[in-house]
């Protein structure tokens, strides 16, 4: 409707942006891998798709883990949070090697933000342990082990959602 303010994305509410390169990302999986290790040993690692992927592979390869599952949800389109739509549970097999609660199973994704995706999964899983690489403060009470935190007001750009580009100098008007 003219004259309407357009609704702000989750990102641009955010405000402040911390992007992330592939070697910071990599360091700190790592760096969460040194944490989990002194947690497990774990019979499986279940990645929250998409984004928990690429933390998943990197921690199943550290931990020597070769059992990975998927929980597939879908909240984010693009940077607006809508409704939570599980695409995929998890399977019976790895159901079962958490003896139905999720003991010694280790849940991985990128981050926490609102909290809402991690305690869908956590429902599910009530005893597994709960791994992200990054924290936001509504949704760290939720997770076991986590490397950074940052503001709620912050946005982090992953590496595999960014891609390098030019940038105006600072007296030109770049923010
Ligand atoms: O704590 P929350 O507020 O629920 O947000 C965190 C979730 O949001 C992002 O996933 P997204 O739904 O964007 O999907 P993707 O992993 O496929 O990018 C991120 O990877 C987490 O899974
Ligand atoms: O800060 C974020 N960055 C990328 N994806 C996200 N999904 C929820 N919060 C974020
Ligand atoms: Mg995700």
């Amino acid at each position: 409707m003219a004259g309407e303010a357009p609704e702000l994305s989750a990102q641009e509410r955010a405000g402040k942006a911390f992007p992330v390169s592939w070697d910071q990302f990599h360091r700190d999986c790592r760096a969460l891998t040194w944490r989990l290790n002194e947690v497990g040993p774990f019979h499986a690692v279940i990645a929250i798709t998409r984004g928990g992927l690429v933390p998943a592979a990197i921690v199943a390869r550290e931990l020597g883990v070769r059992i990975i599952d998927t929980v597939c949800i879908a909240s984010y389109d693009h940077n607006k949070q809508g409704e939570l739509q599980v695409l995929k549970g998890i399977s019976e097999a790895t159901m079962a090697l958490g003896g139905g609660t999720g003991k010694g199973l280790l849940i991985v994704d990128d981050l926490v933000d609102t909290g809402k995706t991690g305690r869908m999964v956590r429902e599910m899983l009530p005893d597994a342990h709960f791994a992200t690489v990054y924290a936001k403060p509504m949704g760290r009470p939720l997770v076991d082990t986590f490397i950074t935190e940052v503001s709620q007001d912050t946005w982090i750009f992953f590496p595999w959602d960014t891609a390098l580009s030019y940038h105006p100098p600072l007296r030109d008007g770049a923010a």
